[in-house]
């Protein structure tokens, strides 16, 4: 992660905040097809557009607008590796959510299930990660901020995302699965050999992103929740094959409970 980057991120953060008057203290970025999750907030948009800082997210189900109010700061729209965006770009919406005052953050994505429980439509609580993407955004010279590193050179990630959101999300959703996200770069799908290997390593769901986010804002200090939204079954474990448009329609479809699960976090972690 370069510092100029950062600064230049933070900055754009500084201005929106002085225009919109908002410094939200909860960030989320939204994954494939649950876009619709923003609209259940009052909220000012900025479209990507307007943040030259920021890349263009060029993927399908990923809008490209910040919404904004004086709770939430929403990315809707997230950007993957696998777009050919730097590691910096990778965790920008990040670094945006940090500047305009977010101390925790709840990521969303959309997800293949490898564990065999799991079926399209369920809703998965992330409990840890497997960064299976080869690079990490922490790597480069640590960020300094006026000659102060952002974070630790070497940050502890023995409990990425928190404990208690997942107790409080199980509360409020008596039918959630919990396990472990493995993060690859995409963008094929995998083979059904890959699957058994990364569930021999210990995943229950896959995909291509939310990994980078939640390390960097972990470094950052912030506190993170996670959801998968599993809108299929992982290569080999279903007999059709993998489509993106049918990822983003389960999101769509799936897009009513997650709302009102991600509403009751929402209310609970702005209050606590
Ligand atoms: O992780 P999100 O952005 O939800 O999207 C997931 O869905 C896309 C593949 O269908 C990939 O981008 C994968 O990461
Ligand atoms: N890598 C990966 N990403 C996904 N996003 C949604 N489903 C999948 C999947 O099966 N594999």
């Amino acid at each position: 992660m370069k510092s100029e980057f950062i600064a230049d991120v933070y900055h754009a953060a500084a201005e929106i905040s002085k225009t919109t008057g908002y410094r939200p203290k909860l960030g989320m970025i939204l994954g494939s097809g649950l876009s619709s999750l923003a609209e259940s907030y009052e909220c000012t948009k900025v479209p990507y557009g307007d943040i030259p800082v920021l890349p263009k997210p060029t993927v399908e189900g990923h809008r490209g607008e910040l919404y904004i109010n004086e709770d939430i700061a929403i990315c809707s729209g997230r950007f993957h590796y696998y777009e050919g965006h730097s590691p910096d770009n990778v965790v920008s919406t990040v670094a945006l959510l940090k500047g305009l005052g977010c101390e925790r953050l709840i990521v969303t994505n959309a997800a293949g299930g490898i564990n065999t429980g799991f079926s399209p439509g369920d809703i998965m609580i992330i409990e840890d990660h497997i960064n299976h993407l080869g690079f990490n955004p922490l790597m480069g010279p640590n960020p300094q901020i006026d000659g102060t590193d952002l974070g630790a050179r070497f940050p502890d990630m023995s409990r990425v995302y928190s404990p208690a959101f997942a107790a409080k999300a199980q509360e409020l959703d008596g039918d959630l699965k919990q396990g472990v996200y493995i993060a690859v770069t995409g963008p094929s799908y995998e083979t059904p050999a890959e699957i058994r290997a990364f569930s021999a390593m210990g995943a229950d769901a896959v995909g291509m992103s939310t990994v980078p986010e939640a390390i960097f804002a972990r470094y950052l200090g912030m506190e993170v929740g996670g959801l998968s939204l599993i809108t299929n079954f992982a290569a080999g474990l279903g007999h059709e094959e993998l489509h993106h448009d049918e990822v983003v329609e389960i999101g769509r479809k799936a897009a009513d409970r997650m709302k009102k699960l991600v509403a009751g976090l929402v209310d609970w972690w702005l209050k606590e």
